[in-house]
């Protein structure tokens, strides 16, 4: 069976020409500004996939305005259209944050006057202690980690537009930051970026998804993002070299062969079966899947039919 039933395959060459004659080229200045972002994206994906992406979503934008205004006229009073939410979602490493990143950037570009913010589901991970103490410290990213009504109920503030102060969590220290929070405070785009941001937790009279008004789902095969896991754990560890509050200090103590075979470890026995059973499922909630191959190259987009 086909796995995207539901989708149109577009061949990045196809996409690339779909929204050409209305893209404003980028200017040196954003040239610049994205590379600073990750050094590695390249510039030719901005332009061919991420470019005509972007008119996407301000096509959708308009669609939920337009509805916006109708229901007003049906309900005969004035109805704010809510933030624009937009969710990103794929396997740990897959590139997620670094596409929302991205996305953000040129969001803040195509709508110069709105305010545009990025909020990764990572804050929302039960801290370290209490992953202890419940015994599921090995189950980090698997949905029983995060405090999932904690992102429902900060969804549903955003969409009615109230201020919220969210927790954030740090890679290097391996867990939530004690002092420190985010304030999200009425934005007009909100970017939601996470492993579990299509993922739907039960019994609940809101459903995370209802929230979104567009989403991604960042794929590529299991044995490319291993890859890219164990290289961006290699970075980690450089990083931590000379750091000891590092959560990663520890392993720059150890012989190098035997560090790299934990980090597999950790991919096979945690973020694998998590993507094959928890993050995978998910992928046909997306509107559209952004399909990568070797060094990060998007090749196909498929974008949902209906
Ligand atoms: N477009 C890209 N071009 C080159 N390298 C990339 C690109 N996107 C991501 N990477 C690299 O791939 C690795 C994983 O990327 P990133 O941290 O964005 O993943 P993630 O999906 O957000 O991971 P996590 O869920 O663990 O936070 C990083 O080393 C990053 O530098
Ligand atoms: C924080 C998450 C869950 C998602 O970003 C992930 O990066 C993670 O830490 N997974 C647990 C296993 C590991 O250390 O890779």
């Amino acid at each position: 069976m086909n796995k995207f039933i539901n989708y149109d395959e577009i061949s990045r060459e196809t996409w690339q020409n779909l929204y050409l004659s209305s893209i404003v080229p980028l200017t040196n200045r954003e040239l610049d500004a994205i590379r600073s972002l990750n050094d590695e994206i390249s510039l030719q994906d901005v332009i061919d996939v991420y470019l005509p992406l972007i008119h996407l979503v301000r096509l959708y934008k308009k669609n939920i305005e337009d509805l916006s205004f109708s229901k007003g006229l049906f309900l005969q009073k004035i109805v704010q259209t809510p933030p624009l939410i937009i969710g990103i979602s794929g396997s740990v490493a897959v590139g997620k944050s670094t596409t929302a990143r991205l996305v953000q950037l040129l969001l803040s570009r195509e709508f110069k006057k709105l305010s545009v913010e990025l909020v990764t589901t990572d804050g929302f991970l039960y801290p370290t202690s209490v992953l202890k103490e419940r015994k599921i410290l090995e189950r980090k990213g698997f949905p029983e980690s995060y405090d999932m009504e904690r992102l429902l109920d900060f969804l549903y503030r955003v969409k009615n537009s109230e201020r919220c102060e969210i927790p954030l969590y740090s890679h290097e220290t391996y867990d939530i930051i004690e002092d420190k929070t985010q304030i999200i405070d009425q934005p007009d785009i909100l970017i939601l970026e996470g492993i579990n941001v299509l993922q739907n937790p039960q019994s609940e009279l809101l459903y995370v998804s209802d929230f979104y008004d567009f989403s991604i789902y960042v794929d590529a095969d299991e044995e490319l993002i291993e890859k890219w896991y164990l290289e961006r754990f290699d970075s980690l560890l450089k990083l931590a070299e000379n750091d000891p509050h590092n959560y990663y200090h520890q392993f720059t103590k150890m012989p190098y062969d035997e560090v790299m075979q934990l980090a597999r470890q950790t991919w096979t026995n945690t973020n694998l079966p998590n993507l094959r059973d928890y993050i995978e499922p998910t992928r046909n909630r997306a509107e559209v899947i952004l399909h990568k191959t070797a060094n990060h190259y998007i090749d196909k987009i498929y974008l949902k039919k209906f």
